[in-house]
């Protein structure tokens, strides 16, 4: 589906990745990892098209780049804007909905089970002001759900959320891959969830980027 030939990411034509090459199949869970600097945020973005390469070339298949969810590492929300649960995740179905126009059924219908997928279906009505920080990071992930992407592209997606939260969110990945999602998930090389639950590492180095390597 997604094949890096050479590619390296950075700013304004200064590297900041090594360079990656690899295929990456429909379905794939993969972690990427390495430490702080070494470019995880800054790849995530150039597989996102949020940034351009600094040289190499990333191609999708015949389809084309698929519909992509992308969860940055700065989440900023105003939790003091009057908006429900609700409302944040049905954010997820705005590509697909015109403005003037109501969600449909089926989109509804979406955005419940998307809700039910992260256990928020009790808050639902909730304003995102009352939310714990947990709450909010699964609100948040709630909201990829619904995009119905299938490429979705994760930057430190545990990053200070308790172990109950992450295993609700790695189920909720996990099912998403077993339907044929690619998910791709930049995290820290002591995250214990690596080993466990992602299947395919890429680690990144100062000199070189390696696949599957152990941590
Ligand atoms: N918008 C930007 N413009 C220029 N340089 C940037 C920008 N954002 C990040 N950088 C630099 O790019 C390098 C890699 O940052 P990046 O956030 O991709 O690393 P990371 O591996 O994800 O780090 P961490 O593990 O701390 O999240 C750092 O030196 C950082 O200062």
């Amino acid at each position: 589906m997604m094949t890096l030939y050479n590619l390296i990411a950075g700013y304004c034509g200064r590297n900041v990745s090594p360079s990656v090459s690899g295929r990456i199949k429909y379905g794939s869970m993969i972690a990427i990892i390495g430490p702080n600097g070494i470019g995880k945020s800054t790849l995530l973005k150039t597989l996102a098209g949020l940034l351009p390469p600094v040289s190499g070339r990333l191609e999708f298949g015949k389809k084309g780049r698929p519909r992509m969810g992308y969860l940055p590492q700065n989440r900023n929300i105003d939790p003091y804007f009057p908006l429900t649960v609700f409302d944040v995740v049905s954010m997820g179905c705005w590509p697909r909905i015109n403005l003037l126009k109501r969600l449909n059924q089926h989109q509804r219908a979406v955005i419940w089970r998307s809700l039910g997928q992260v256990k928020l279906l009790d808050v639902l009505n909730q304003y995102i002001e009352t939310l714990s920080g947990g709450q909010v990071q699964r609100m948040l992930f709630a909201r990829i759900l619904a995009q119905q992407a299938s490429l979705i592209l994760l930057d430190e997606p545990f990053q200070g959320i308790d172990i109950n939260t992450c295993k609700i969110m790695i189920r909720a990945v996990n099912l998403l891959c077993r339907r044929g999602c690619t998910v791709i998930a930049a995290l820290h090389n002591n995250n214990e969830f690596i080993t466990e639950y992602f299947p395919n590492t890429l680690l990144l180095t100062c000199s070189r980027s390696i696949w599957n390597s152990s941590i």
